[in-house]
């Protein structure tokens, strides 16, 4: 089945809800039977006695269409019906007459037939829908099952009874290449730098070559005349004649639509372990290419934001030759025009790798789409995508603008620490990217049709996808590798945070019984017939937040307060002077306790407390600014001093007196001024929704009058010193309040029992000589969790989805080779993968997620190659809260796991089945 894969349409793009709609199914105790789709992780253990029937059936085309078909012995009744009609006279057109009769014979009266044949008829048309599509799934792994066997039969050789995936295979007899090619491969006369592999990245690496001769992916008709299996002489170069597309590449030539639907394509999906090297042997990979059958690429890179830096300095050590053009940010601004022309004009790329994130085919930005628009236009050699569980989801924007650039290419290869998500449609939405042509099941409703639970299908599949897929476990190939020991510290709530928490165990009841008495048929054991679905998911976040700190909800500040506080906030134009009071007041309401006390916190003007990578106090004092800004009249009575190296307290910056005004703003001086606001929020990590800067800017207005603040602005510009742009900004946020109540004083910080134990544990761990990553899936809690460090007294870094891009892969240098930073604070999402972060050796999740997996990714930050010494991870679970029960989902789930073998993981947080879990708990805590 061919499918045209484009850009989204705008209609289709209106209709979207959601792009990266949630799935996740967590397996309840309902199910005695362990899922086995973790089997797919191609554990050598056969728990499933089918897979060697399966294997068996390689020799055998007809008998693996029997295999690959979808078991009829749990289909409903009708099936044995008809089965059994047919076993008599086999005649279509007596069909229906006859299982009218079988209804009849079970109706009392003519009214009730009627119906009930109306109702069959119904039935069976959704029955005959259903067949249908199990018959997608079924010919779309038969037609899998013929090429994987013809795979197997060339990638395994006369390994091929014995072998169910290459990591098994003999690497010696499958080799293509070896050290000695990767070092002629990549080495660089500029250089110093040993590209040594580890064996099994060069096993690894070959695997990839040998995708790479064979053909896959394509029409199973294309691949009636797969060569026989060369016997490869492995240290010899590949020849012109064992590639194919090696024709079309020359020159780089654009799309031409009819080669391409013919071409043939090479997929493989590299599942290695977190942490194990899958970028190098990606890389080494295409230098191979490029060394020994002359394909430059030009090749396409997609990754997550966090890892865009490391890529390119990995391609640039391991492929000194390529070059490398990072496609975000300001190099996209410098580069858009430039590749535009040369793509319309149909001239070859000027690179041979081009790096883009996820978020270039997420949006639907004028922008974003004359990007894909440039992209579209080269012939891609491989389009290679990293954290490529990031495909799960085949109906999102991602998948399917992706799509629309990666169909064309030569080959599309993925990397996966984590293949398998939790559910075989999504493992399918992966196949079906890397293999359309295959794995192409339209509007089929997968989530019905691939159920986990059966096994048979987990094996069918698991032995049919195995020649595609490779993946070795740390513990297989790296018997060097530093141990990992898990610990779960169960914290225990004190008075405040007990209190907040049963508050609202009493209140969402109350609304619970208050909607079951006014509706007497609700049946009241169920959440999800009581509560909307919306509240179930607020309820259950909000029970989570006040488990993990209790600053989360507004709880101290009471409405009194909150209005008083807006009646002094309003004037500023703290939400921009158009801002009415009445709806500064329902903002401020909307806002959680620390949010208020953060908010009246920054609008004090003493004590300023800035942080930041560029700031260097001794630079400011010693730059003369200092001496400029205060005859200029900005700053008055300025204080520094430096804690642990990096901080500045500024404190009295101007007196209540001193107005700083902004008018007749020209553009010029707007846009400065606006940088200077992003960068202050940088500065001090201050968090005003997503993008604080731009808001601010364009809601407050800033008119303009301090002709010598301007002109130090200037002056600070051409210095090019972002200390003082902090010290500017401060300027410009200060209203002159000087009332000081409100804010919570620092004791609050440690109001939750996490804080107290890291309060605890931080100290005992920085004296024994450790550097600790702290993960949380909030950003919110991630500020209430530096301002715990501040008070704890450790120093720190942070990366979260606000960090600049470009700042990224710094911090994560700074806190690996900077020993006096004792710790990163991370959110799960952005920090959660790909980073390599082993300066540290502890890992603490602050919150865990209903799917252990995630929170593995976080753990293996620290716990691959490089790591030295021990691993330790922490889990911290406030007892007697949903915390608890979101431990206990996941702990049976990483059971479930270890019984299957590894596997995969996206981050979503409200997934379907998380969702039924959240009823599940919120049943027994508000119904019971
Ligand atoms: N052969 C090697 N020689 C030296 N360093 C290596 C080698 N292989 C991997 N590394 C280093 O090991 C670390 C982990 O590698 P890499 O980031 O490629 O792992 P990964 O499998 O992609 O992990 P993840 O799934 O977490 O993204 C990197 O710092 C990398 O430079």
């Amino acid at each position: 089945m061919k499918r045209v894969f484009e850009e989204i349409s705008d209609d289709e793009w209106e209709n979207h809800s959601h792009s990266f709609k949630p799935s996740r199914v967590l397996n309840t105790t309902t199910n005695p039977t362990p899922p086995a789709i973790e089997s797919f992780a191609y554990g050598s253990s056969k728990q499933n006695p089918k897979e060697d029937i399966v294997f068996d059936l390689e020799d055998d085309d007809e008998d693996v269409v029997e295999a690959a078909r979808p078991s009829v012995a749990n289909r409903g009744r009708r099936f044995v019906v008809e089965d059994e009609e047919s076993d008599g006279d086999g005649d279509d057109g007596d069909k229906d007459a006859d299982i009218a009769q079988v209804y009849n014979v079970k109706s009392s009266d003519e009214e009730g037939n009627v119906e009930a044949e109306a109702e069959e008829e119904e039935e069976e048309e959704e029955e005959e829908e259903e067949e249908e599509e199990e018959d997608v799934v079924a010919k779309a792994l038969q037609k899998c099952a013929r090429i994987s066997a013809e795979l197997k039969r060339n990638l395994y050789g006369s390994s091929v009874t014995a072998c169910d995936r290459y990591a098994e295979v003999e690497s010696s007899s499958v080799r293509i290449v070896t050290q000695d090619d990767v070092d002629a491969a990549c080495k660089s006369q500029d250089s110093d730098f040993q590209p040594v592999l580890k064996p099994y990245q060069l096993v690894g690496v070959n695997f990839l070559l040998l995708l790479y001769q064979k053909d896959i992916g394509g029409e199973p008709t294309q691949h009636d005349g797969i060569p026989e299996p060369c016997v490869v002489n492995f240290t010899q170069p590949l020849k012109e004649s064992d590639i194919w597309l090696t024709a079309e590449k020359e020159d780089f030539p654009l799309i031409d639509e009819k080669v391409q639907l013919e071409s043939n394509n090479s997929e493989a999906i590299l599942a290695d372990e977190m942490g194990l090297g899958k970028t190098i042997q990606a890389i080494t990979y295409l230098t191979l290419l490029k060394h020994l059958n002359n394909d430059p690429g030009p090749h396409l890179i997609v990754c997550p934001a966090s890892v865009l830096e490391n890529w390119e300095r990995e391609l640039k050590k391991w492929c000194p030759s390529f070059s490398i053009l990072q496609y975000h940010g300001a190099a996209r601004s410098a580069h858009s025009k430039q590749l535009n022309s040369l793509a319309k004009a149909g001239k070859p790329p000027p690179f041979n790798v081009l790096l883009v994130c996820y978020s270039l085919f997420e949006r639907h930005s004028a922008q974003q789409k004359d990007d894909r628009k440039i992209l579209k236009r080269w012939q891609w050699s491989c389009v290679l995508m990293d954290e490529a569980h990031a495909l799960k989801d085949k109906s999102s924007y991602r998948w399917k603008n992706l799509m629309s650039v990666a169909k064309n290419a030569n080959q599309r290869l993925m990397l996966t620490g984590t293949p398998l998500q939790n559910d075989l449609h999504e493992l399918w939405s992966l196949l079906e990217f890397m293999m359309p042509d295959l794995f192409a099941t339209e509007d089929v409703d997968l989530k019905k049709l691939l159920n986990a639970d059966d096994m048979d299908l987990v094996g069918r599949m698991k032995s049919i996808l195995g020649p595609f897929i490779l993946r070795r476990l740390k513990s297989d190939v790296m018997q060097q590798l530093v141990p990992k020991i898990q610990r779960v510290e169960y914290v225990v709530m004190e008075k405040q945070q007990d209190d907040a928490y049963k508050e609202a165990i009493e209140e969402y009841r109350a609304a619970s019984r208050a909607r079951i008495a006014k509706n007497s048929e609700i049946n009241s054991n169920n959440i999800f017939g009581v509560l909307p679905r919306r509240q179930i998911s607020n309820y259950f976040v909000q029970f989570r937040k006040i488990a993990n700190h209790p600053l989360l909800v507004r709880r101290i500040y009471r409405d009194e307060d909150v209005v008083r506080f807006a009646k002094k906030l309003h004037p500023m134009g703290v939400f921009g002077f158009d801002c009415t009071l009445d709806r500064v007041i329902e903002e401020l309401k909307s806002y959680n306790d620390f949010s208020v006390h953060r908010w009246m916190a920054l609008t004090l003007p003493s004590a300023w407390v800035l942080r930041s990578e560029s700031l260097d106090i001794s630079l400011f004092l010693k730059s003369g600014i200092k001496q400029q800004m205060e005859e200029a009249g900005i700053i008055r009575g300025f204080k520094a001093h430096g804690v642990g190296g990096d901080e500045l307290c500024v404190s009295h910056l101007l007196s209540a007196d001193d107005t700083i005004l902004f008018c007749d703003t020209t553009i010029e001086q707007f846009l400065h001024i606006r940088m200077l606001l992003t960068c202050f929020t940088t500065v001090i990590g201050l968090k005003i929704n997503s993008s604080p800067g731009i808001k601010m800017c364009s809601s407050c207005k800033l008119s303009v009058n301090v002709g010598a603040l301007l002109k130090t602005l200037r002056i600070l510009l051409r210095e090019k010193s972002l200390l003082p742009f902090g010290v500017v900004c401060l300027l410009l946020l200060y209203y002159g309040v000087t009332d000081t109540k409100g804010i919570l004083p620092d004791k609050y910080v440690m109001l939750s029992a996490k804080c107290r134990a890291l309060g605890e544990l931080l100290p005992s761990l920085k004296q024994g000589g450790h550097r600790v990553l702290i993960f949380s899936q909030w950003t919110s809690m991630l500020d209430i969790l530096e301002w715990g460090l501040d008070v704890i007294g450790v120093t720190y870094k942070r990366l979260d989805g606000s960090t600049q891009v470009t700042e990224r892969q710094t911090i994560v240098d700074t806190f690996n080779n900077d020993t006096s930073i004792f710790a990163c604070l991370l959110s799960t999402r952005a920090g959660g993968q790909g980073l390599n972060l082993t300066g540290a050796d502890t890992v603490i999740i602050h919150d865990m997620d209903f799917n252990p997996q995630i929170d593995r990714q976080a753990e293996d930050r620290c716990h691959r190659i490089g790591q030295t010494k021990p691993v330790t991870i922490y889990r911290l679970v406030t007892k007697g809260t949903v915390d608890e029960n979101v431990y206990e989902i996941a702990k049976r789930k990483l059971v479930l796991d270890a019984a299957v073998l590894e596997s995969g993981i996206e981050v979503d947080n409200e997934g379907e089945t998380s969702e039924k879990t959240m009823g599940e708990i919120l049943s027994a805590l508000l119904l019971g």
